[in-house]
This record gives C-alpha cells, structure tokens and sequence, in this order.
C-alpha cells in the first residue's frame, strides 16, 4: 500500500492525495448514518489521464477503488469498504456547449446545479433534477442513473446521455464521447456503464442532450380525497395536456404535516384537509404557450368532475417555486421527524394506488404507531415508500426491525411485478434484496459482465452484485 500511494503522490501531487484521518473523513460519511466508510487514502486527480494512472496503479497493487462524486447517494453506493476514494470533485468543467446540436461536454465532476445554469446560460435546458442538485455531480448521476422530478418528460439520467468516457478497471480508456443521436454501430456500450455505481468503469466525462428551454411554466398543488383520484387526475392532464405535463408528484397528508412543521417558511397551499396531494408542473417551449390558462381549464374540468377537491396555481414564478419546495423539502422534513426505514420502489402505473392501500395497512398491521409516509414520483409509477419510526421509539429499536418491513413491502412490490430499486440504485443497501428479487438468468448476466469487465473485483466491489456479504435485513 505504501508503494501505491507514494507512487500516487508523486503523479498527482500530494496536495491531490489525502491520507491525513481528518481529511480522509468527510468521504467515509454517509448521509444517513447506515454505514460508515473504510479507506486508506483519498486520490483527487484533475484530469482524465490522471483517473486511468490511479486505476491502473491500483489494480497493479489489488487495491481497490470507489469513485465518488458530490456523495450524496441514499443507498451506500459510495461508501468505501477499504481501498481507495477516487474523488472526481476537481474535474468539474463543462468542457462545450452545442447550441445548434443542443449538447453539453462536460467532467464527470461538474456539479449538477453547475450544469443547469450554464446549459440555461446557453439559453437551454438540462433536465436532470432533484433536492442534492447544490452538491451532486453528473457522474455520480449517470453512474446511478439518477431518476428526479422531471423523468415524467425527458427521462432518466439514462435518455440524457449520447456519449461517456469511462476508465476501465485495467486503467485503459474508453472514448465514447460521442455526440450522436443514431449511433448503431455494434453494441451500446455507453448503457452498460449508466447505472452501474461505479463497479464496471469510472465515467470520467460524458455528452449529454439539451432541451429548448420552457418558455411558460406553472405549478398547481391539487387536494384529492384519494391516491386512486390522483390516478384519475393523472390520466386526465396526460390526455388534455399531453407533453407539456413535466411533473406529477404526490405525497400524503402525513408528509405535507411534516414539511409545514420542519420547513421554514412553508406555508399551507389548501385551506382543507385531504387525502391526498398532487404538484403538477405544465412547461411548454413554444412561444405561443400559456401553460396558466391550460392548467386552469384541465383543473376546472376535473373539479367539475368530481376528480380534485380544491387546488391552487402558482401565479409567478416566486409562487411556483415555493409550491415545489413544499416537495422538495419531503426528505429534509421525514430526516427531522426521526428515523426512517425508505423503500424505493415502482410499481405499473395502474396498480398504484392498489399498492399503496394494500403495503400501507400491511405496515400499520406489523407495528402499531409507525407512520407511512409514502410520496414521489407519481407519475412515473415510482414511490418512496417510506416509513417513520412511532413517536418515543429509540432509532435503534426502529431500525432492527428494517429486515422485516422490506420484506413485508417488497413482497407487495414483486407480486405485483414491481421494483425493489427505482431510482436510487442497489449500492449496498439493497444488495440482498436484489439478490432475494432479481430473476436468476438476469443475475448471471450481470456477475458475467461485472467479471468480464472488472475480473479482480477492483472497482467498487461488494456493490449491487459484487462479491462479498450483502447485508442481512437492509
Ligand atoms: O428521501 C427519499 O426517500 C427520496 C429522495 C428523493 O429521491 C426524492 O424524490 O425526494
Ligand atoms: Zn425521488
């Protein structure tokens, strides 16, 4: 190991490979406290030639090496189990940007909130979005194939994607930086990297697509008895607005309780009380768009209807922003009201609401007091089933028993031919159920490709199908 690192020092400068405790630390945390990293140094190298020397390095040593980002995954996919941190925080240049091709070039370590802002200085859109935008960076999201509030319309990280640059675990590069939209010359091999977690190739940088900027947007915020009206009112605004629907987000009464309680500035959006709530987004490019007046018609049709109890639209941007926060802030309010077991699942759209009724009262069955709070990304048929501990219970106690509530709701989740892990990825914490869940023939393919293209088990082993113990019960 003391040979790896001088060996590293000397190429990166030793300012780039950090050893000291302290500042090896910020990158063995996790954010929700499940799981604390292991690793002997950290390597911060700038450029794409430096990620291949440290990979190859490491794989000369049989050390192994844990790409991160901004950190900010939710399943321990970046967690190091020994081995090296390979930061990709300092190469965060947006490389180009096509105005006429609608690309951005861009390091693996730009940070997401970064890219939005030089694709919207560029007069365009990059769609990619979620709550840790500040923080993320674009490789951690194509490596997990991040999902976000805007897949509705422009998909996951996955669709946004026409060419990757990737490390490969014996150190070589693959230049598949390509900004092509037909491209079916052999396999697509950009894909097999995309939701990966690191633990095929490093992404060290990637074109990616842009999209004309909206020129008319709004936001409503819709009171509905139930989550079976929120399916109606779904299917509504998908035929009466077709593309120009961007979101389709729900969560319960429960959740917005605890965003009103734990958010500042938070306000109420309705005056009643109701089953459920849904934030809509309308976004149109077209110059002649008023997204206002079309969710103002699609509303009123379905409060006549009987489908919506009361909504409220956003009338200026400053009022469409604070009716996303109230979304937006859902994690943030459920970490501060205690300890939560998440499941993040899909299901087919139509059995939604099916779903939620069926694993909510199988949950409250299995342990009295505990709170589902169940929200997302509704629209996409993907849940974050989530539960928070009964008041007064110790996290501990609460956690312990995370074994027994997976299986119970991912038993629902399969049966109805569902995902154990929508959007967040496998990492570590849903390594076991992948292995529990995952059709056998599918499995075998994806240990074949781990062992073809990483056959020492360098690149972040132990993840989503790697070797080694998966954790019982998580
Ligand atoms: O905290 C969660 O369970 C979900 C986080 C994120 O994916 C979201 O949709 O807000
Ligand atoms: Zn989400």
């Amino acid at each position: 190991m003391d040979g790896l690192l001088d060996a590293l020092r000397a190429r990166l400068g030793a300012a780039h490979l950090l050893t000291a405790p302290e500042d090896v630390e910020p990158y063995l945390a996790e954010q929700r406290r499940l799981y604390r990293g292991e690793a002997r140094a950290v390597a911060r190298p700038g450029s794409t030639e430096e990620v291949a020397f440290v990979v190859r390095a490491c794989a000369e040593a049989g050390v192994p090496v844990v790409a991160q980002g901004g950190n900010t995954g939710l399943v321990g996919g970046g967690v190091p189990r020994g081995g090296l941190v390979l930061s990709l925080a300092r190469m965060n240049g947006v490389r180009a940007i096509d105005p006429v091709g609608a690309t951005a070039t861009v390091e693996a370590g730009v940070i997401l909130q970064d890219l939005q802002d030089a694709a919207e200085a560029a007069g365009l859109l990059f769609p990619l979005s979620y709550a840790s935008r500040g923080s993320a960076r674009i490789g951690g999201g194509i490596a997990t194939n991040a999902g976000g509030v805007q897949v509705l319309s422009y998909g996951n990280a996955r669709d946004l994607v026409l060419g990757l640059e990737v490390v490969l675990a014996d150190g070589r590069v693959w230049n598949g930086l390509r900004a092509l939209r037909k491209d079916n010359a052999g396999y697509d091999l950009k894909q097999l990297f995309i939701g990966s977690e690191g633990t095929l190739g490093i992404v060290t940088a990637a074109v990616l697509r842009l999209f004309p900027r909206p020129r008319s947007t709004t936001v409503a915020f819709a009171g509905l008895a139930s989550p079976e009206r929120a399916l109606a009112l779904f299917a509504r605004l998908r035929d009466a607005c077709d593309r120009d629907l961007t979101a389709f987000e729900v969560m319960p009464p429960f959740g917005l309780d605890l965003v009103l309680a734990h958010t500042p500035g938070a306000v109420r959006p309705l005056a009643g009380a109701h089953g459920a709530y849904a934030l809509i987004e309308l976004a149109s490019a077209r110059p002649d768009a008023d997204t206002r007046a079309e969710m103002e018609a699609a509303l009123a049709a379905t409060l006549e209807a009987g489908i919506v109890e009361d909504a409220t639209v956003g009338a200026s941007e400053a009022q469409n922003r604070a009716l996303w926060r109230l979304r937006e802030a859902m994690p943030e309010a459920q970490k501060r009201a205690g300890a939560s077991i998440k499941h993040d699942v899909s299901v087919p759209l139509s059995s939604l609401p099916a779903f939620l009724s069926e694993a909510t009262a199988a949950c409250e069955a299995a342990m009295p007091g505990i709170r589902v709070c169940a929200f997302g990304h509704f629209g996409d048929g993907n849940i974050h089933f989530n539960l928070s501990q009964p008041p007064g219970m110790a996290r501990e106690t609460f956690l312990a028993e995370w074994g027994r509530f997976n299986r119970i709701v991912h038993d629902i989740v399969h049966a109805r031919g569902g995902s154990i892990a929508a959007e967040h990825g496998v990492g570590l914490l849903k390594r076991a159920e992948l292995e529990r869940y995952g059709d056998p023939v599918g499995l075998d393919l994806m240990r074949r490709l781990k062992t073809a293209l990483d056959p020492d088990g360098i690149l972040n082993p132990g993840k989503v199908v790697g070797e080694g113990a998966a954790d019982p019960g998580r």
